[in-house]
């Protein structure tokens, strides 16, 4: 089994646990119960300065421990403060330490979108996101064969939130298009296998049409990894490892915006 089908069906089976103690019925409830979704899109529409979506990232399959991170809530309010336009809470429990809990947290702390960024093939997975007070969740493409996907973004759309479709190739990328995502990701990490291939963007950003926000996902430690990805259009950064093992974020967070 690949890294990431092990990442999705681990993530499934936790949800799966989960709904044993709380049904769809109840969870999908409590989705349609929460305040209205911010609108992603407009958060995180193409200006003249790079936007951040900032993660709340513990652990990670490729780099094991990062940081502890006792108060997500309080990091997250960091990172709003230092102007992030969004958060990333990564909710994978067994790999990245994550959780709901961290999830519902940054919720009730930041007034910013928060994506859940976890391995979703489930619809109890997207109305979980809802029920937590997600505005964004992630969908990747090659975790999903392509129904699945247009489902999952379908849900996530009717529920008021904005996918994120995360790509690592051109092909992926048409995949994303003709589910009609309006945010797509371009992640530099295979998920496979965890090479980094920080050139990846710019080879692909083209295929990403005017209308369509661009993302640039991971490795980014540095001032120059940020600028290297608005050269080649991203119209937004979204960054783990630098800011959580940085013990200043915001002045790292205004490193990277002033690019
Ligand atoms: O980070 C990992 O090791 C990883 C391994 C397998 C699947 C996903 C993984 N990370 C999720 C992400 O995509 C990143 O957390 C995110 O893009 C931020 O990356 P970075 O700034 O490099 O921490």
């Amino acid at each position: 089994m690949s890294l990431l089908a092990d990442l999705t069906a681990g993530s499934v089976a936790d949800a799966n646990a989960r709904k044993a103690a709380r049904p769809k019925s109840a969870v999908e409830k409590a989705a349609l119960a929460q305040a209205p979704a911010l609108d992603a899109l407009e958060w995180l529409a193409p200006a003249e300065q790079v936007k951040i979506i900032a993660e709340v990232k513990r652990a990670s399959p490729s780099r094991g421990d990062l940081s502890e991170i006792p108060d997500p809530a309080q990091l997250a309010v960091t990172y709003e403060t230092g102007g992030a336009s969004a958060i990333s809470v990564l909710t994978e429990e067994r790999r990245f330490k994550g959780s709901l809990a961290d999830l519902e947290a940054v919720r009730s702390a930041v007034s910013i979108p928060v994506l859940r960024k976890d391995f979703m093939a489930t619809e109890y997975q997207i109305f979980e996101a809802r029920a937590a007070g997600a505005d964004l969740v992630l969908l990747i493409v090659a975790a999903l064969e392509q129904k699945k996907l247009a489902g999952l973004h379908q849900l996530a759309r009717e529920l008021g939130m904005t996918a994120l479709v995360e790509t690592h190739s051109e092909e992926e990328i048409d995949r994303a298009l003709e589910i009609g995502a309006g945010l797509i990701g371009v992640n530099a990490r295979d998920l496979t296998n965890f090479e980094l291939d920080k050139d990846l963007f710019g080879r692909v950003a083209d295929r990403i049409p005017a209308g369509v926000v661009r993302v640039a996902e991971s490795a980014v430690l540095k001032r120059r990894d940020v600028a290297r990805y608005r050269e080649a259009g991203a119209d937004v950064v979204l960054v783990g490892e630098a800011l959580v093992t940085d013990g200043d974020p915001i002045r790292t967070l205004e490193k990277f915006l002033s690019v």
